[in-house]
């Protein structure tokens, strides 16, 4: 077969660099969310290294609020002298942002819900009263504790009055805000929503101002949604591994790799270190316990299964063929399926070449057409597959 990795040309150019957005790995707090994400103190540093290891530029872990345990957890976190940087999510509450303040994290994730669901019923706070409640909390976090970065999210974006959007984000930008952040809370928002509004948003907040998307996946568009927010200028884009969260989950850090990959391959291998993804993702089945989806990008049983017969034969020639991202770029490998009813007679002859077998034309189609007819009645594994061909031979 030929090279798993094409060589990049000479005067490469990545469609959609990687260095132009980062991510923000929510596993340890959305993914406290999901309804079997439950991790013990030992669970999130395993977790923490995991994703260090892997190159993750932001780890963003649970408020401090919900109890004594979880803000010692974040303290051992962010002693752990990791690369990876620490966010803590919490609500735009003065009791929550002086709990926070001394974890030891990089930068606080504020949210406030905006739309009239959230508004109503959530915390009850109209507009006016969220921006004053950002002022009141980004100034003290600024005059205390300059250093931390500071993200202000409006919750459920895409429900929201888009009048009532700018004036939120217009308003934390001019407080100094780090980034802003758009939730797709529900999981409702289209692809193009999500372009069309990142978009307006870059118009009302300042240059140095970055953008990060939050997408759920009840409509499963939460990779499509993260591609599109790059796509308009988002700089951050949250994660979970194997997606999970609140119920559904949000955009998959594999899935979203994938999609990523194809726009700038050379970027994202420098980036991360994309062999540890399947680790990645047995890691939380494990905690989780819950296997794999057969389907999941990359990692999924299945995701690099080749059966059909035409398939096969270009497979065989260059696995590019059937493939937009060579599984070894992921640290996993391709399954060859050739005795099945739909196989071919390219991939029976390539299967008996590899057993040192060989057939004239006929014999090949005979073969072939056994190999079906026998697939009709039941699957043949691969011992079957080799016995059949041998005693083809001496037959
Ligand atoms: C979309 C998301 O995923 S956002 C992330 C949500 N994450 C979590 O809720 C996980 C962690 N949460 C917790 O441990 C708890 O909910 C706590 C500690 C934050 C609060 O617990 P409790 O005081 O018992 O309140 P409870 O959770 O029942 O209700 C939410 C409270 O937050 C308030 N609130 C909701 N959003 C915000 C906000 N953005 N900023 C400030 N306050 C808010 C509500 O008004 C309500 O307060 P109230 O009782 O004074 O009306
Ligand atoms: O803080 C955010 O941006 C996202 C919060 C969240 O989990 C959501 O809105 O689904
Ligand atoms: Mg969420």
């Amino acid at each position: 077969m030929t090279p798993e990795l094409p060589e990049a040309p000479v005067n490469y150019v990545p469609l959609i660099p990687a260095r132009s957005w980062a991510i923000i790995d929510s596993t340890l707090r959305e993914g406290e969310q999901f309804a079997k994400g439950n991790f013990k103190s030992g669970d999130k540093i395993e977790i923490a290294r995991a994703l260090d290891a892997f190159g993750a530029e932001f780890i963003e872990v649970t408020t401090p609020m919900v109890s004594e345990q979880t803000r010692e957890d974040i303290i051992k976190l962010t002693s752990l002298g990791l690369k990876s940087k620490f966010l803590t999510h919490v609500r735009c509450h003065m009791e929550d942002v002086q709990r926070a303040v001394d974890t030891g994290v990089h930068g606080l994730d504020l949210l406030f819900g905006t739309s009239s669901f959230l508004r109503e019923f959530s915390h009850g706070k109209d507009i006016a009263g969220i921006i004053a409640s950002a002022q009141k909390v980004i100034g003290w976090i600024k005059d205390n504790h300059p250093q931390l970065q500071i993200r202000f999210s409006a919750e459920d974006t895409f429900r929201s009055e888009e009048a009532d959007l700018m004036a939120v984000y217009r308003a934390v930008s001019d407080l100094g805000v780090h980034r802003v952040g758009l939730a797709d809370t529900v999981g409702v928002a289209t692809p193009r929503q999500v372009y069309t509004l990142v978009r307006e948003v870059r118009k009302v907040i300042h240059a140095e101002c970055g953008i990060e998307f939050h997408g759920h996946n009840d409509t499963g568009c939460a990779v499509s949604n993260a591609y599109e927010a790059i796509e308009a200028g988002a700089t951050h884009i949250d994660t979970t591994i194997l997606g999970i969260g609140e119920r559904n989950g949000i955009t998959p850090l594999g899935g979203f790799l994938a999609r990523m990959f194809t726009f700038d391959p050379q970027g994202l291998t420098e980036k991360y270190d994309l062999e540890l993804l399947p680790e990645l993702d047995r890691m939380i089945a494990r905690m989780v316990d819950l296997p794999i989806p057969w389907n999941n990008y990359l990692t999924g049983e299945f995701a690099y299964n080749h059966k059909a017969g035409m398939h096969l034969k270009a497979i065989y020639l260059n696995p590019g063929a059937y493939e937009a991202i060579p599984p070894g770029a992921f640290g996993v490998g391709r399954r060859i399926q050739a005795a099945s009813k739909v196989t071919g007679k390219h991939a029976i002859a390539y299967k008996a070449r590899e057993l040192g077998l060989h057939y004239g034309e006929d014999a090949l189609r005979r073969v072939t057409d056994h190999i079906k007819a026998l697939a009709e009645q039941d699957e043949l594994d691969d011992a079957h597959l080799e016995q059949v061909l041998r005693e083809w031979v001496s037959a």
